[in-house]
């Protein structure tokens, strides 16, 4: 069976968000009932759901349903996959790039598949570390490669709309393992994406 990317949305949840969110709006002056407002805190209700769906779903489940046997040792690198997360500490939301390349070990997965794990555990909240070691973690767990390297580079829109307001700083997290801990495999994966750091 295919694996099920996103729920519907539960009906329960929705009400019960959108009953907060109402109260949100309120507290903060405006009048909900207005017509504008009117759908807002369903929309809203929605709207965080579909941002923190990876809660709901398993993203080596989604690994394995692409794996296939292949002799292919070198490296294979998927660059400048969007990300889209929501900083935990503001619930604001943080977005960038992530950079990801495995050396496999008897298996490949289905490409598309690091992109959506990014999304699964990116739509949550999160914080940038975190978010990388657990792509990391979950292609070198499920797909047991050679060696797994993550990087990502991310603007904060807790640090540019507001707090210390700095509209132009990236920050960079990465980890590397099994090969890529050594010296040069690294250097060549940091080469190899390099004309996507600006
Ligand atoms: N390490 C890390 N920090 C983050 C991330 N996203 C947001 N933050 C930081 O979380 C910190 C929370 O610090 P606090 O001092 O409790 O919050 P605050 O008073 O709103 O801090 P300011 O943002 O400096 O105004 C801030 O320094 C944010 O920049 C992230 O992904 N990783
Ligand atoms: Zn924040």
């Amino acid at each position: 069976m295919p694996y099920k990317y996103f729920e519907e949305y539960n009906e329960q949840v929705t009400e019960d968000i959108k009953a907060r969110y109402k109260s949100i709006i309120e507290d903060l002056g405006e009048d909900v009932s207005r017509d504008g407002l009117l759908k807002t805190p369903e929309r809203a209700s929605k709207a965080m759901q579909f941002l923190t769906q990876g809660y709901n779903q398993d993203a080596a489940e989604i690994l394995k349903s692409a794996m296939f046997k292949e002799s292919y040792n070198e490296m294979v690198i998927v660059k400048d996959i969007e990300v889209y997360s929501l900083c935990e500490h503001h619930i604001l939301p943080f977005f960038g790039k992530a950079h990801i390349a495995y050396i496999p070990n008897g298996h490949i997965v289905g490409l598309s598949k690091l992109p959506r794990i990014v999304d699964v555990f990116s739509r949550r909240l999160q914080v940038q570390e975190r978010l990388t070691q657990q792509i990391l973690d979950c292609i070198n767990d499920t797909l047991k490669p050679q060696g797994v390297a993550v990087v990502i580079e991310a603007s904060h829109m807790c640090m540019m709309m507001r707090g210390v307001q700095k509209q132009n700083s990236v920050t960079t997290t990465s980890g590397f393992r099994g090969q890529f801990e050594k010296i040069e495999t690294r250097n060549e994966f940091l080469k190899l994406i390099s004309n996507s750091f600006s």
